[in-house]
């Protein structure tokens, strides 16, 4: 059943696992063990129901989520970026970050999954031992506009069974832009070929944006995994709008500490409960090493400065976050067949609201982009003299462009645009998550420490360069008047340094904090099996546990490792 708080729970309930955060990974989690009537579980969400929540299910409002269900944190200062301090969304509702993310289902390369692999010394993480996982987690449908899709998938890659879960579509809406886009494929082909499925493992090139949509609607991990029917088990409690506030260790026979009791916070009061079997941490990149840290879990030096009695010395916990810089560049066009007059005119937007109500069609079915592309930098830049190549194989990207049909976060730009979001897909900069106080009711201190590496800067010069080349291409002619906004400030390298200083902004796909590493290494967080290091009772399954950030939107990746974390934690206990 889903509860609205923890004292709506029955009296005498007893958990065999206990899944903290009802987020992407968690759901899932939740949901494939109730497959097993034998167990018991009990999945604890900090914010409330997704249910009913309009701006969630429309794609198109997608920034306009109200602020109740995120988590509303900002960044540090950002020293390489002005100094500038930066809204960080993470999702605070059922379904947690999939419930408001930009819903780009992009898988990434083969070669991300096949570092994985080799990383952590686990074959089962490579792109052809997860490739299953991913096709259980996708449930391909139609786009909304029912339109013939022959010539912008390969159905080889893709569940057109049924049988999936999350549902991925085309693009539901025509864009006014979409001829220009494609045709920009056949004028530059060297550098921006058509991709016919950059889901396929090999992403090089410009294809067709696949997104979680079905029916017109967001398909979250809410929507896929906690559907009426799977709520209705009498193996499984959702409790929402509950807070953890740490692990604790309970007494264990072994030789390792074992932590299978979850302490949370309701109102005033702090109660706990206990996993017979495991607890299983999904909280997001950025709460699940603030919940370990609380518990006293991470860097014994560090916990002790605070005030936190350290349990557990993994000096690794909340290092190493990774995260895509963003930044974006905008023209204005001579058309006014884009996406401006929705985000400008509130009468037109609560008309097509009510038409989208009616029949789930219409333009607020997409973001307004439909198509991405992915390219390398060139073998022979500078930069590669200083750097080792970041990407994770040479069938991998460096760079993401996503054209959209409209302005998207051009800072002083107005009227009818085109832009594309420039995604720097290999960032070498790591940053943290940090405890500001010894309260874990305390935000974290998150700090991607963008542009901490003279690379990242480099190749987002290199992504503006790229996306001024794509815009040159002669179909786009008599239709880009001149750019807009601050990106109009980047005909020299000086500009175009401080236009990045100035507006790079985050993706929002931090991972990395509590991350794999192989059995026996002395740094890392979990084990390939996902179990924290050097103890027992408890799992992290989530995106921080990916060692390092996928070339692409994460989403597709934490929900194959959900589903994976799913098997290995039956294939223990059943
Ligand atoms: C604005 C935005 C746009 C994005 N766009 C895309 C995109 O288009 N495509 C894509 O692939 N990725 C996108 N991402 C990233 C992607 O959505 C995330 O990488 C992914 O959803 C993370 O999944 P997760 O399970 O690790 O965490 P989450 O989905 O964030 O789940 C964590 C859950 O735990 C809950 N929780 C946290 N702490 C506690 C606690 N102490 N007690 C109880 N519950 C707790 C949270 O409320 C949340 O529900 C976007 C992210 C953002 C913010």
């Amino acid at each position: 059943a889903l509860r609205q708080s923890f004292s709506d729970l029955p009296r005498d309930s007893a958990f065999d696992f206990v899944v903290i955060g009802g987020g992407t990974a968690g759901s899932v989690v939740a949901s494939r063990l109730s497959e097993n009537p034998g167990f018991n579980i009990l999945l604890i969400e900090a914010g409330p129901s997704n249910e009913g929540v309009i701006q969630s299910e429309i794609p198109f409002l997608l920034l306009d989520i109200p602020s109740e269900f995120d988590w509303n944190f900002t960044t540090v200062p950002q020293a390489a970026a002005a100094g500038r301090v930066i809204d960080y969304p993470r999702g605070h509702i059922l379904g947690g970050t999939s419930s408001i993310n930009a819903m780009y289902y992009t898988r990434g390369s083969s070669s991300d999954y096949d570092r994985f692999a080799k990383f952590t010394g686990d074959s089962g993480w490579s792109w052809n031992n997860i490739f299953k996982y991913i096709l259980k987690t996708e449930k391909w449908v139609p786009p909304a506009d029912n339109h013939n899709t022959a010539g912008q998938f390969n159905p080889v890659f893709h569940n057109l069974k049924g049988t999936g879960m999350t549902s991925v579509s085309l693009p539901g809406f025509p864009q006014g832009i979409d001829r220009r886009v494609v045709q920009t494929t056949s004028e530059l082909a060297d550098e921006f070929p058509f991709n016919l499925d950059m889901n396929s493992g090999n992403p090089l090139g410009l294809g067709w944006l696949q997104s979680t949509i079905g029916g017109g609607a967001r398909s979250s991990s809410a929507i896929g995994y906690l559907t009426p029917s799977i709520l209705s088990r009498k193996n499984l409690e959702v409790v929402l709008n509950t807070q953890v506030t740490r692990v604790l260790e309970v007494p264990s026979n072994g030789k390792s500490k074992s932590f299978r009791q979850v302490e949370l916070s309701i109102g005033s009061k702090l109660v706990t409960v206990t996993a017979r079997k495991e607890v299983i941490l999904s909280a997001g990149t950025v709460n699940t090493p603030h919940v370990l840290l609380n518990s006293g879990i991470g860097d014994a030096a560090e916990l002790r400065n605070i005030g936190i009695h350290a349990v557990l010395n993994l000096p690794s916990v909340g290092k190493n976050m990774s995260d895509h810089p963003m930044v974006t560049a905008d023209y204005n066009v001579n058309s006014n067949d884009t996406f401006d007059d929705i985000r400008t005119n509130a009468t037109l937007e609560a008309e097509l609201i009510t038409a989208w109500e009616a029949s789930h069609t219409g333009p607020l079915v997409t973001i307004g982009t439909d198509h991405v592309s992915y390219s390398r930098i060139p073998e022979n830049a500078s930069i590669f003299s200083q750097f080792e190549d970041p990407a994770s194989g040479k069938n991998s990207p460096h760079l993401e462009i996503s054209i959209a049909n409209g302005g998207v976060f051009v800072p002083g730009a107005s009227g009818n645009q085109v832009s594309a979001l420039l995604i720097l897909v290999t960032p070498v900069s790591r940053g943290s998550i940090t405890l500001k106080s010894n309260n874990p009711l305390d935000p974290p201190l998150i700090d991607p420490a963008f542009l901490s590496s003279e690379f990242d800067t480099f190749a987002l010069k290199e992504l503006i360069a790229a996306s001024k080349r794509f815009f040159a291409a002669p179909v786009w002619k008599d239709y880009i008047v001149a750019p807009a906004g601050a990106f109009a400030n980047t005909t020299t390298d000086e500009e175009t340094t401080r236009f990045i200083v100035e507006t790079v902004t985050p993706a929002f796909h931090p991972v990395g904090t509590a991350s794999m590493s192989p059995k026996n290494a002395n740094f890392g967080v979990v084990d390939p099996d996902l179990k924290l290091k050097g103890a027992a009772g408890l799992r992290v399954v989530d995106a921080s546990v990916m060692p390092f950030v996928p070339a692409a939107h994460p989403q597709a990746a934490v929900y194959a490792i959900a589903e994976r974390a799913s098997d290995l934690i039956k294939a223990d206990w059943e």
